[in-house]
Protein backbone atom coordinates (compact mmCIF):
# COMPACT_ATOMS: atom_id res chain seq x y z
CA UNK A 1 0.00 0.00 0.00
CA UNK A 2 1.16 3.52 -0.79
CA UNK A 3 2.66 5.44 2.14
CA UNK A 4 0.93 8.76 2.73
CA UNK A 5 1.07 11.54 5.30
CA UNK A 6 -1.68 9.77 7.23
CA UNK A 7 0.38 6.56 7.33
CA UNK A 8 3.28 8.47 8.90
CA UNK A 9 1.05 10.23 11.43
CA UNK A 10 -0.44 6.89 12.46
CA UNK A 11 3.06 5.39 12.79
CA UNK A 12 4.00 8.17 15.21
CA UNK A 13 0.81 7.65 17.23
CA UNK A 14 1.44 3.88 17.37
CA UNK A 15 5.11 4.29 18.27
CA UNK A 16 6.21 2.53 15.08
CA UNK A 17 9.50 3.97 13.83
CA UNK A 18 9.80 5.46 10.33
CA UNK A 19 12.73 4.29 8.16
CA UNK A 20 13.92 6.82 5.62
CA UNK A 21 16.94 6.72 3.27
CA UNK A 22 18.18 8.99 0.54
CA UNK A 23 17.59 7.66 -2.98
CA UNK A 24 18.71 9.13 -6.27
CA UNK A 25 17.60 6.78 -9.06
CA UNK A 26 14.88 4.36 -10.21
CA UNK A 27 16.78 1.09 -9.64
CA UNK A 28 17.56 1.89 -6.01
CA UNK A 29 13.98 3.12 -5.55
CA UNK A 30 12.74 -0.32 -6.57
CA UNK A 31 15.24 -2.08 -4.26
CA UNK A 32 14.51 0.18 -1.27
CA UNK A 33 10.76 -0.24 -1.78
CA UNK A 34 11.14 -4.04 -1.61
CA UNK A 35 13.21 -3.68 1.59
CA UNK A 36 10.44 -1.70 3.32
CA UNK A 37 11.93 1.80 3.45
CA UNK A 38 9.03 4.17 4.26
CA UNK A 39 10.33 7.46 2.79
CA UNK A 40 12.78 8.14 -0.06
CA UNK A 41 14.61 11.43 0.21
CA UNK A 42 16.03 12.83 -2.99
CA UNK A 43 18.60 14.74 -0.96
CA UNK A 44 20.77 17.56 -2.17
CA UNK A 45 23.52 15.36 -0.66
CA UNK A 46 23.60 14.11 -4.26
CA UNK A 47 25.99 17.05 -4.71
CA UNK A 48 28.48 15.14 -2.53
CA UNK A 49 27.77 11.50 -3.33
CA UNK A 50 26.74 11.62 -7.03
CA UNK A 51 28.49 14.73 -8.31
CA UNK A 52 31.66 14.72 -6.18
CA UNK A 53 31.33 18.25 -4.82
CA UNK A 54 32.51 19.08 -1.29
CA UNK A 55 29.18 20.66 -0.32
CA UNK A 56 25.54 20.76 -1.41
CA UNK A 57 25.75 24.37 -2.60
CA UNK A 58 26.42 23.71 -6.32
CA UNK A 59 23.29 21.52 -6.71
CA UNK A 60 20.73 23.03 -9.10
CA UNK A 61 16.96 22.75 -9.53
CA UNK A 62 17.55 20.87 -12.79
CA UNK A 63 19.68 18.30 -10.93
CA UNK A 64 16.93 17.83 -8.32
CA UNK A 65 14.18 17.55 -10.97
CA UNK A 66 16.18 14.94 -12.93
CA UNK A 67 16.78 12.72 -9.86
CA UNK A 68 13.27 13.23 -8.41
CA UNK A 69 11.68 12.11 -11.70
CA UNK A 70 13.94 9.03 -11.83
CA UNK A 71 13.12 8.02 -8.23
CA UNK A 72 9.39 8.64 -8.70
CA UNK A 73 9.35 6.33 -11.74
CA UNK A 74 10.90 3.52 -9.66
CA UNK A 75 8.67 3.94 -6.59
CA UNK A 76 5.45 2.11 -5.75
CA UNK A 77 5.07 2.32 -1.97
CA UNK A 78 7.41 4.81 -0.30
CA UNK A 79 6.60 8.48 0.11
CA UNK A 80 8.77 10.55 -2.24
CA UNK A 81 10.35 13.58 -0.54
CA UNK A 82 12.63 16.00 -2.42
CA UNK A 83 15.04 18.66 -1.14
CA UNK A 84 14.76 22.18 -2.46
CA UNK A 85 18.42 23.02 -3.22
CA UNK A 86 20.49 26.02 -2.13
CA UNK A 87 19.15 29.41 -3.32
CA UNK A 88 15.95 27.92 -4.78
CA UNK A 89 13.54 29.07 -2.02
CA UNK A 90 15.19 31.72 0.18
CA UNK A 91 14.68 34.77 -2.05
CA UNK A 92 10.88 35.03 -1.95
CA UNK A 93 7.68 33.10 -1.40
CA UNK A 94 7.04 33.14 -5.15
CA UNK A 95 10.48 31.62 -5.82
CA UNK A 96 9.83 28.92 -3.22
CA UNK A 97 6.43 28.11 -4.70
CA UNK A 98 7.65 27.97 -8.31
CA UNK A 99 10.52 25.63 -7.47
CA UNK A 100 8.53 23.46 -5.05
CA UNK A 101 5.90 23.07 -7.79
CA UNK A 102 8.57 21.86 -10.24
CA UNK A 103 9.63 19.11 -7.81
CA UNK A 104 5.98 18.13 -7.23
CA UNK A 105 5.39 17.98 -10.99
CA UNK A 106 8.47 15.72 -11.27
CA UNK A 107 6.87 13.29 -8.82
CA UNK A 108 7.70 14.51 -5.31
CA UNK A 109 4.92 14.21 -2.72
CA UNK A 110 6.56 16.54 -0.19
CA UNK A 111 9.43 19.03 -0.34
CA UNK A 112 12.07 19.74 2.31
CA UNK A 113 13.51 23.14 3.12
CA UNK A 114 16.31 24.04 5.52
CA UNK A 115 15.65 26.73 8.14
CA UNK A 116 14.00 27.51 11.45
CA UNK A 117 12.02 30.64 12.34
CA UNK A 118 13.07 32.36 9.11
CA UNK A 119 11.19 29.71 7.06
CA UNK A 120 7.89 29.77 9.01
CA UNK A 121 6.17 32.14 6.54
CA UNK A 122 7.50 30.16 3.56
CA UNK A 123 6.10 26.92 5.01
CA UNK A 124 2.72 28.60 5.50
CA UNK A 125 2.79 29.95 1.92
CA UNK A 126 3.52 26.53 0.38
CA UNK A 127 1.12 24.55 2.59
CA UNK A 128 -1.75 27.01 1.97
CA UNK A 129 -1.21 26.32 -1.74
CA UNK A 130 -1.30 22.54 -1.36
CA UNK A 131 2.36 21.56 -1.11
CA UNK A 132 3.33 19.40 1.91
CA UNK A 133 6.55 20.55 3.56
CA UNK A 134 9.19 18.91 5.75
CA UNK A 135 11.17 21.44 7.80
CA UNK A 136 14.90 20.68 8.24
CA UNK A 137 16.33 22.20 11.45
CA UNK A 138 19.50 21.80 13.50
CA UNK A 139 22.53 21.46 11.24
CA UNK A 140 21.61 22.93 7.86
CA UNK A 141 24.30 21.87 5.36
CA UNK A 142 23.35 24.67 2.92
CA UNK A 143 24.61 27.09 5.64
CA UNK A 144 27.96 25.31 6.16
CA UNK A 145 29.97 28.45 5.40
CA UNK A 146 28.07 30.40 8.04
CA UNK A 147 28.82 27.76 10.70
CA UNK A 148 32.41 27.28 9.49
CA UNK A 149 31.92 23.50 9.35
CA UNK A 150 29.46 20.70 10.02
CA UNK A 151 28.85 21.03 13.76
CA UNK A 152 26.35 19.92 16.38
CA UNK A 153 23.57 22.49 16.86
CA UNK A 154 21.50 23.27 19.96
CA UNK A 155 24.19 22.45 22.52
CA UNK A 156 23.57 25.38 24.89
CA UNK A 157 20.29 25.81 26.73
CA UNK A 158 19.59 29.03 24.79
CA UNK A 159 20.18 27.31 21.42
CA UNK A 160 18.07 24.31 22.48
CA UNK A 161 15.19 26.62 23.46
CA UNK A 162 15.34 28.32 20.04
CA UNK A 163 15.25 24.91 18.32
CA UNK A 164 12.20 23.89 20.36
CA UNK A 165 10.41 27.15 19.62
CA UNK A 166 11.25 26.89 15.89
CA UNK A 167 9.92 23.31 15.69
CA UNK A 168 6.59 24.34 17.25
CA UNK A 169 6.30 27.39 14.98
CA UNK A 170 7.04 25.32 11.86
CA UNK A 171 4.37 22.78 12.88
CA UNK A 172 1.90 25.61 13.53
CA UNK A 173 2.68 26.98 10.04
CA UNK A 174 1.66 23.62 8.58
CA UNK A 175 4.86 21.57 8.31
CA UNK A 176 3.96 17.88 7.89
CA UNK A 177 7.25 16.64 9.28
CA UNK A 178 10.30 18.03 11.09
CA UNK A 179 13.79 16.68 10.34
CA UNK A 180 16.55 17.32 12.88
CA UNK A 181 20.21 16.97 11.93
CA UNK A 182 23.05 16.79 14.49
CA UNK A 183 21.25 17.94 17.62
CA UNK A 184 21.71 16.52 21.15
CA UNK A 185 19.53 13.43 21.68
CA UNK A 186 17.85 15.02 24.72
CA UNK A 187 16.79 18.06 22.68
CA UNK A 188 15.46 15.89 19.82
CA UNK A 189 13.50 13.83 22.36
CA UNK A 190 11.87 16.91 23.91
CA UNK A 191 10.94 18.28 20.47
CA UNK A 192 9.52 14.91 19.35
CA UNK A 193 7.33 14.76 22.46
CA UNK A 194 6.11 18.34 21.93
CA UNK A 195 5.01 17.81 18.30
CA UNK A 196 2.02 15.97 16.84
CA UNK A 197 3.72 15.63 13.42
CA UNK A 198 6.48 13.02 12.97
CA UNK A 199 10.13 13.90 13.54
CA UNK A 200 13.03 12.33 11.62
CA UNK A 201 16.56 12.36 13.01
CA UNK A 202 20.08 12.11 11.62
CA UNK A 203 22.58 12.37 14.45
CA UNK A 204 19.64 13.19 16.75
CA UNK A 205 19.53 10.06 18.91
CA UNK A 206 16.97 7.29 19.29
CA UNK A 207 13.99 9.22 20.69
CA UNK A 208 12.64 10.61 17.42
CA UNK A 209 9.86 9.16 15.24
CA UNK A 210 12.16 8.03 12.45
CA UNK A 211 15.72 7.93 11.15
CA UNK A 212 17.42 8.93 7.91
CA UNK A 213 20.89 8.25 6.50
CA UNK A 214 22.54 8.95 3.17
CA UNK A 215 22.28 5.69 1.16
CA UNK A 216 25.94 5.79 0.05
CA UNK A 217 27.06 6.27 3.69
CA UNK A 218 25.13 3.26 5.03
CA UNK A 219 26.35 1.10 2.13
CA UNK A 220 29.95 2.21 2.80
CA UNK A 221 30.56 3.37 -0.78
CA UNK A 222 31.04 7.09 -0.04
CA UNK A 223 34.78 7.81 0.05
CA UNK A 224 34.53 11.03 2.11
CA UNK A 225 34.85 11.56 5.85
CA UNK A 226 32.26 9.64 7.86
CA UNK A 227 30.20 11.62 10.35
CA UNK A 228 29.69 10.18 13.83
CA UNK A 229 26.02 9.39 13.04
CA UNK A 230 26.87 7.09 10.10
CA UNK A 231 26.73 3.32 10.41
CA UNK A 232 27.90 1.01 7.62
CA UNK A 233 25.22 -1.71 7.29
CA UNK A 234 27.17 -3.47 4.51
CA UNK A 235 29.37 -5.35 6.92
CA UNK A 236 29.56 -8.48 9.04
CA UNK A 237 27.38 -11.24 7.63
CA UNK A 238 25.63 -8.95 5.12
CA UNK A 239 26.84 -9.51 1.56
CA UNK A 240 24.20 -7.79 -0.55
CA UNK A 241 22.82 -4.30 -0.93
CA UNK A 242 19.30 -5.66 -0.41
CA UNK A 243 20.50 -7.31 2.85
CA UNK A 244 22.13 -4.12 4.09
CA UNK A 245 19.02 -2.03 3.45
CA UNK A 246 16.83 -4.67 5.12
CA UNK A 247 19.20 -4.64 8.13
CA UNK A 248 18.86 -0.84 8.32
CA UNK A 249 15.05 -1.00 8.24
CA UNK A 250 15.07 -3.71 10.90
CA UNK A 251 17.50 -1.75 13.10
CA UNK A 252 15.45 1.45 12.86
CA UNK A 253 12.14 -0.33 13.54
CA UNK A 254 13.70 -2.43 16.32
CA UNK A 255 15.40 0.55 17.99
CA UNK A 256 18.89 -0.92 17.67
CA UNK A 257 20.05 2.02 15.50
CA UNK A 258 21.21 4.60 16.40
CA UNK A 259 23.17 3.86 19.58
CA UNK A 260 25.06 6.35 21.78
CA UNK A 261 28.14 6.10 19.55
CA UNK A 262 26.06 7.61 16.68
CA UNK A 263 24.48 10.32 18.85
CA UNK A 264 25.44 13.62 20.47
N1 LIG B 1 27.69 11.60 2.25
C1 LIG B 1 27.03 12.54 2.92
N2 LIG B 1 26.48 12.24 4.10
C2 LIG B 1 25.81 13.19 4.80
O1 LIG B 1 25.30 12.87 5.90
C3 LIG B 1 25.69 14.50 4.25
C4 LIG B 1 26.28 14.75 3.00
N3 LIG B 1 26.94 13.76 2.36
N4 LIG B 1 26.19 15.97 2.41
C5 LIG B 1 25.34 16.96 2.98
C6 LIG B 1 25.35 16.90 4.43
C7 LIG B 1 26.68 17.23 5.08
N5 LIG B 1 26.60 16.47 6.30
C8 LIG B 1 27.65 16.31 7.20
C9 LIG B 1 28.96 16.31 6.76
C10 LIG B 1 30.00 16.12 7.66
C11 LIG B 1 29.73 15.94 9.00
C12 LIG B 1 30.88 15.75 9.96
O2 LIG B 1 32.03 15.72 9.55
N6 LIG B 1 30.62 15.60 11.26
C13 LIG B 1 31.67 15.30 12.24
C14 LIG B 1 32.01 16.54 13.01
C15 LIG B 1 31.26 16.77 14.28
C16 LIG B 1 31.63 18.07 15.01
O3 LIG B 1 32.57 18.76 14.66
O4 LIG B 1 30.92 18.37 15.99
C17 LIG B 1 31.22 14.15 13.09
O5 LIG B 1 32.06 13.51 13.72
O6 LIG B 1 30.03 13.84 13.11
C18 LIG B 1 28.42 15.94 9.44
C19 LIG B 1 27.38 16.13 8.53
C20 LIG B 1 25.40 15.69 6.34
N7 LIG B 1 25.06 15.55 4.93
C1 LIG C 1 21.05 14.13 5.11
C2 LIG C 1 19.66 14.43 4.68
C3 LIG C 1 18.78 14.82 5.81
C4 LIG C 1 19.62 15.47 3.57
O1 LIG C 1 19.10 16.55 3.70
C5 LIG C 1 20.24 15.11 2.31
O2 LIG C 1 20.56 13.92 2.07
O3 LIG C 1 20.43 16.02 1.49
MG1 LIG D 1 19.68 17.88 2.14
Amino acid sequence: MKTTLNTLLKMKQDGQKIAMLTCYDASFAHLLDEAGVDIFLIGDSLGNVIQGHTSTLPVTMDDMIYHTAAVARGTQKALVLADLPFASYQASHAQAYENAAKLMAAGAEMVKIEGGAVMVDTVDFLVQRGIPVCAHIGLQPQSVHLYGGYKVQGKTETEADILKRDALALQAAGASMVLMEMVPASVAKAITESLTVPTIGIGAGLDVDGQVLVLYDMLGVYPGKKARFVKNFMSGSVHSIQGAVEAYVKAVKGLTFPTQEHSF
